[in-house]
């Protein structure tokens, strides 16, 4: 469990989520200081998108506790100007356009129109949605309904940014855009909790991994020390690292030698 501090932008304590008998996650504890681009990795049913769930207070956990920014997630009114959430299949009416739907949101979050409109206006630009911003959105291709559901989940301009696969479906330029928009947030002291299983995302802009298997928390650390913890040695890829503490038995292992081995990343 890591150390509890008070300063963190995530401070989550030995989260469990059970659905009937099912142990969905099994003691999650995190600490990430502000301004970190945190990437959450693990694969499918591993338990990410329950946590980003509870971290951002759209679930409960059956146990354990969240605070973000020092609120507690609980607290939704508090919480909401504060964190920005990119779910999987992101909240889009197809009927408005791009800007309409910017323009609501914008609302919706009390933004001043003069400051709504200039953002509105500047991310369109950055993610080449200005020719388009007057379409439909049900006439957007996947990439452009995901561009602009990125928009509007920093439009407010949150502490805190919860990316579930922000990258998924996206050309290669659209998807540089969002990971050098994602550095960008992070120089500006945002922090980022980034899921994704496209591992040259988070190899190119995650200070910090955590891999989650089977509901527990089994290895963290910078993508080197990951790297450097994978059984091909110190030129290991993160895919490498990634298949090392996923597969059969890999949470057994780490937890019962992390201290032995003295493994440069820190195992759970
Ligand atoms: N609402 C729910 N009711 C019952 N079981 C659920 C529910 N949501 C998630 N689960 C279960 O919890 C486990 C974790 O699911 P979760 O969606 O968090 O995984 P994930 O790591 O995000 O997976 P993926 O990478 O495939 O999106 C899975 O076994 C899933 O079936």
């Amino acid at each position: 469990m890591p150390s509890t501090n008070g300063d963190a932008a995530i401070e989550a304590t030995d989260l469990r989520k059970v659905y009937g008998s099912a142990v969905a996650l099994d003691g999650v504890s995190l600490s990430i200081p502000p301004g970190t681009v945190y990437g959450f990795l693990g694969p499918n049913g591993a338990g990410k998108t329950t946590t980003m769930r509870i971290l951002t207070g759209l679930t409960q956990p059956t146990d354990g506790s969240v605070r973000v920014v020092g609120v507690d997630v609980g607290d939704r009114r508090a919480l909401a100007p504060r964190v920005g959430y990119l779910p999987e299949t992101p909240p889009l009416y197809e009927e408005f356009s791009a800007r309409e739907q910017l323009d609501y949101v914008a609302d919706l979050r009390d933004i001043p129109p003069s400051v709504a409109d200039e953002r509105i206006e500047r991310y369109l630009d950055q993610f080449d949605l200005t020719d388009d911003a007057d379409k439909r959105i049900e006439a957007y291709s996947k990439g452009m309904k995901q561009k602009t559901a990125f928009v509007q989940a920093v439009l407010h301009d949150p502490d805190v940014l919860f990316l579930d696969e922000p990258t998924s479906g996206l050309d290669p330029r659209a998807a540089r855009r969002i990971r050098e928009s994602i550095a960008g947030f992070a120089d500006d002291g945002t922090t980022v909790f980034l899921s994704t299983h496209i591992l040259s995302v988070v190899e190119a802009v995650a200070d910090e991994v955590g891999v989650l298997l089977d509901g527990r928390l089994v290895a963290e650390g910078t993508p080197e020390e990951l790297q450097s913890r994978a059984e091909t040695g110190e030129s290991g890829s993160l895919e490498d690292a990634f298949l090392a503490v996923t597969s059969d038995g890999a949470a057994d292992v780490d937890a019962a030698s992390a201290s032995a081995e003295s493994p440069t990343a820190e195992p759970r």
